[in-house]
C-alpha cells in the first residue's frame, strides 16, 4: 500500500501533469463563447448534490480537462490521503496530528480510532452536553448571577475561534431569537471589546472563551478584560455563571478561572479553522439551536460521504480544487474571488480567507523541500452587488485573470421577491459578461465613437463557478462549508504540501512579545540594538508618546 504522507506532487514530473499541460495548450487559447456552445457540455459539467447545484461549465476547460485534472489527482495520491484522513492517520506530519473534522461529524455509533479510543463516542458526549447546555440557555433555565436570564452572548476568540461561528451566525441570523444579542470580539485592539460591551448589562451577559489552545494573547487579553467588567459590576462569584470555555486545554481554562463543568472539550486532531462543528460552534448552537446545529453537521456529512464515495470527475470539492490548481499552475492565476450572492454571507470570504489561506500558503513540500510551483491563491471578496460597484471593473477589464466563485440562492429568507430576482438577475448577468465579454464589432454596431471603441470593449473568457444553493439553510451552508474544506485538502496533496499546520504565523507572535516591553516608556531597551532601523524609529516615537497608561 502506498504510504499516504508520502510526498509527491505530480506537478511538473508526472505523464499525467505532462498531458494536462498538452491539453492546456490547445484549451487555452480557445474562448468561453465558442467553448460553452459545445454539445454535451452542460450535462458533464454540472453536478447536483443535496441543495446545491454547481455550474463549472463557465470556466476555461472542457469535460477532458476534468477528466485530466482527476487524473493529476489520482497520480497525486489524493484517494489514499483522504481514505488516510478518514482513518485518522496522522497526515498533518509536521504537528504528528491526526486530522478528523470529518469525526466531528460522523453519525453516533461510527467508529473511528486516534491512539485507540473511539473519538466520534467523545464526540457525541461533548455534543450532548452543548445541546443540553443550549437548551437551558435558550429557555431562560440558565440564569445569571442576579437571576435573570441570559440576553447577550459574546463570544471571544481570534481566528478559527472566531471566523467560523461568527461567519455561521451571521449567515443564518434569520434563525435567530431577535432578542438575544450575539457579538463576536476577536481583534487585541480595545476598540473591539470596548465597543462590544458598552451597552451591555453584565447581568444578562454570558461570556464564551473560545480558544483551541487557551495561550492565544489575544483571546486571553479581551477575556481577561470581560472578566475585570463583570466582576467589576456582580463580584467574583458571579464568573461561574457567566463564562464559558471552549478549549481543547482544560489546565489553562481551569488556571484561568472557568471551572472544567462550564468547559467544553475538543482535541488536538481538530485544526483550528476546521473547528466550526466542534465545541467552538457553541455560539452558533446558541444563535440557531441544538435542531439547527444538528442539521448543520448533516450537511457537513453529506459532502464529507460525497468527497469519500464519488469519482473524482464527478466530485465537486475534488473539481473545485482542481480548477483552482488549473489557473494557478498552468494560467499562472494568484488570486481567487468568493462573490456570495447572499448578504448572510457577507463574512464567507473571510471565513474562507483562514480556511485557505492559512492551509495552503505554504513554500516548502512535506519532505521539507522548496517547491517549484506555485501553490494557494488570495482569496477575496465581497457579496453581490456590492462588488459590482467596487471591484468589478478589475475583474472585466483588468489585467489579471481572477477566477470567481458566485454564490446564490434559489428561495431568499426575506419576503421581498423583487430584490432577490433583481439580486439574482446580477449574479447570472456577471457570470455571462465574464465568459462571454463584448466584441469591438459588437461595440460599433451601437455606433460607439471609434476613440471609445478600445475602453468599451470586453474580452471575456473570464472563469467563474456557479454554486447555486435551493436556499441558505443550516443543512446547506455545512454543505458550502465541506466544500471548501476539502477543496483545500485537494489541492494541498497536488501541491505536496501540509494543509494542517500554520507555522507561518509563529514569527510575528515571537516578535510581538519581544517588542511589547519595549514600548514601555520606562524602558531601558535601545531600540537600535535590538532592531533595524525602521523598526527602532517607530519604537522610540511610539514609546516617546504622552498618553497616560492604563491597563
Ligand atoms: O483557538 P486558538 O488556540 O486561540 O487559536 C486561534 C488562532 O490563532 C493561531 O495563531 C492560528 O494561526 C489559528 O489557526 C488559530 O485559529
Amino acid at each position: 500500500m502506498p504510504d499516504a504522507t508520502e510526498p509527491r506532487s505530480p506537478i511538473g514530473t508526472s505523464p499525467e501533469w505532462e498531458a494536462l499541460r498538452a491539453h492546456h495548450a490547445e484549451v487555452a487559447p480557445r474562448h468561453l463563447r465558442d467553448l460553452l456552445v459545445e454539445p454535451g457540455r452542460l450535462e458533464a459539467m454540472t453536478l447536483d448534490l443535496p441543495g446545491i447545484h454547481a455550474d463549472l461549465s463557465k470556466h476555461r476547460a472542457t469535460p477532458d480537462t476534468l477528466r485530466l485534472l482527476a487524473e493529476v489527482a489520482e497520480r497525486a495520491g489524493l484517494r489514499e490521503r483522504i481514505d488516510a484522513m478518514f482513518r485518522g492517520d496522522a497526515i498533518n506530519t509536521t504537528e504528528g496530528r491526526s486530522v478528523l473534522h470529518v469525526a466531528l461529524r460522523a453519525p453516533r455509533g461510527e467508529v473511528i480510532r486516534v491512539d485507540g479510543r473511539d473519538v466520534v463516542a467523545d464526540v457525541h458526549e461533548v455534543l450532548d452536553r452543548m445541546r443540553d447546555a443550549a437548551r437551558r440557555i435558550r429557555d431562560g433555565e440558565w440564569r445569571g448571577a442576579t437571576g435573570q436570564p441570559i440576553r447577550a452572548i459574546v463570544n471571544i476568540g481570534i481566528g478559527g475561534s472566531d471566523l467560523g461561528p461568527a461567519m455561521v451566525v451571521e449567515a443564518l441570523r434569520t434563525r435567530t431569537d431577535p432578542d438575544r444579542i450575539h457579538r463576536f470580539v476577536s481583534n487585541v485592539d480595545g476598540a473591539d471589546i470596548d465597543w462590544a460591551l458598552r451597552d451591555l448589562d453584565p447581568a444578562t451577559t454570558l461570556f464564551i472563551v473560545a480558544s483551541k489552545t487557551f495561550t492565544t494573547v489575544e483571546t486571553l487579553t479581551n477575556a481577561r478584560t470581560a472578566r475585570r467588567w463583570l466582576v467589576d459590576a456582580l463580584g467574583e462569584d458571579a464568573v461561574a455563571r457567566h463564562f464559558l470555555a471552549l478549549s481543547t486545554n482544560e489546565a489553562e481554562v481551569v488556571e484561568f478561572g472557568i471551572e472544567p463543568a462550564n468547559m467544553f472539550g475538543f482535541w488536538d486532531w481538530v485544526g483550528g479553522r476546521y473547528s466550526v462543528g466542534s465545541a467552538i460552534g457553541l455560539s452558533v448552537m446558541l444563535a440557531i439551536g441544538p435542531d439547527g446545529f444538528d442539521e448543520l453537521l448533516a450537511g457537513f456529512r453529506a459532502v464529507d460521504e460525497h468527497l469519500r464515495d464519488a469519482p473524482f470527475e464527478r466530485n465537486l470539492p475534488v473539481l473545485m480544487g482542481l480548477l483552482g490548481v488549473w489557473y494557478v499552475n498552468l494560467f499562472g492565476a494568484s488570486s481567487h474571488a468568493v462573490l456570495p450572492y447572499a448578504q448572510e454571507l457577507s463574512r464567507f470570504p473571510a471565513y474562507l480567507q483562514q480556511l485557505e489561506m492559512e492551509s495552503n500558503g505554504k513554500s516548502v513540500t512535506l519532505d521539507g523541500q522548496r517547491v517549484g510551483w506555485s501553490t494557494g491563491p488570495v482569496v477575496w471578496g465581497e457579496p453581490g452587488t456590492n462588488g459590482q460597484h467596487a471591484f468589478f471593473q478589475l475583474l472585466h477589464q483588468g489585467t489579471v485573470l481572477v477566477p470567481a466563485d458566485f454564490i446564490g440562492v434559489v428561495e431568499p429568507n426575506h419576503p421581498l421577491g423583487h430584490h432577490h430576482d433583481l439580486l439574482v438577475a446580477n449574479l447570472l448577468a456577471q457570470t455571462e459578461a465574464l465568459a462571454a465579454g463584448r466584441t469591438a464589432a459588437a461595440v460599433r454596431a451601437e455606433g460607439v465613437p471609434e476613440a471609445l471603441v478600445p475602453h468599451k470593449v470586453f474580452e471575456g473568457n473570464r472563469p467563474t463557478t456557479t454554486l447555486l444553493c435551493d436556499r441558505l439553510d443550516p443543512r446547506t451552508l455545512g454543505s458550502l462549508i465541506a466544500l471548501y474544506e476539502h477543496k483545500v485538502l485537494t489541492q494541498s496533496v497536488v501541491w505536496g504540501i501540509n494543509a494542517f499546520d500554520q507555522w507561518g504565523v509563529e514569527l510575528g507572535k515571537a516578535l510581538a512579545t519581544r517588542i511589547g516591553p519595549e514600548l514601555d516608556p520606562a524602558s531601558t531597551v535601545d531600540p537600535d540594538a535590538a532592531h533595524d532601523p525602521s523598526t527602532a524609529a517607530l519604537v522610540r516615537r511610539y514609546r516617546s508618546r504622552t498618553r497616560p497608561d492604563a491597563h
